[in-house]
């Protein structure tokens, strides 16, 4: 998979969050979008994802051998972000059978398997409710780096861990980031220690 911005850009009312965007991301490539508080790394990467609409420029997305309608990307893509809330009425168990009615798990990744690799296999029957923020976050970055998806969109992975669980997460994209893309809007080396490649949101005002 690969995305292309050109001449991007994104405001609200009169405020341009940023513009004239030209980059393309590659298939197994790392990148971090970084920036200051508020200055419009979440909306890039939601922007990228074709969650909100840009209000300038193209963007495309394509394999080697097609393009990829705008409306078909959300099927190649997972997205963890503090805001996009979990049901809280689920248990752990039916979370993850919620999910894979829509993105099944890489291959050899049973449920069981996912709870283990983020330390959460005690709490399989317990209601999501009932979950600290950081056993939530534990719970979205399972559920987004596990997917059998080539493109994983993180909006500040490490929100709410604890230290244990920034292990978690590094190991998780070690051993399972693949040759997949990763997008990563963070303010964090920690989140983004497997970047290679960085965009300056400054750049783009
Ligand atoms: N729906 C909206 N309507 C109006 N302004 C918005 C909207 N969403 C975001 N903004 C503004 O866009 C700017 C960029 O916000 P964004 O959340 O992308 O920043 P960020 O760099 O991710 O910040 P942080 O590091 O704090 O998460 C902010 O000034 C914010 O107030």
């Amino acid at each position: 998979m690969m995305i292309s911005l050109d001449q991007v850009g994104k405001r609200y009312n009169y405020d341009w969050i940023f513009r004239r965007v030209t980059l393309s991301f590659e298939q197994g490539g790392r990148y971090a979008i970084l920036g200051p508080n508020g200055s419009g790394k979440s909306t890039l990467l939601q922007v990228i994802a074709g969650a909100i609409q840009h209000s300038e420029g193209t963007i495309t997305y394509s394999t080697p051998q097609e393009t990829i309608a705008h409306d078909e990307f959300f099927n190649n893509c997972t997205f963890a972000t503090p805001y996009l809330e979990l049901v809280e009425e689920f248990t752990l168990t039916e979370a993850i059978h919620f999910h894979q009615q829509f993105k099944s798990f890489l291959p050899g990744i049973e449920p069981g398997k996912a709870m283990e690799l983020v330390g959460l296999e005690k709490a399989a029957k317990k209601q999501i409710r009932y979950f600290s923020s950081g056993m939530k976050q534990r719970i979205k970055l399972a559920l987004a780096i596990l997917s059998d998806v080539p493109v994983l969109m993180l909006d500040e992975p490490c929100t709410n861990l604890d230290a244990a669980g920034v292990a978690v997460y590094q190991q998780l994209i070690t051993e399972y980031g693949g040759n997949r893309l990763i997008i990563v809007s963070s303010n964090d080396e920690q989140e983004y220690f497997m970047c290679k490649d960085y965009i300056h949101i400054s750049h783009y005002k």
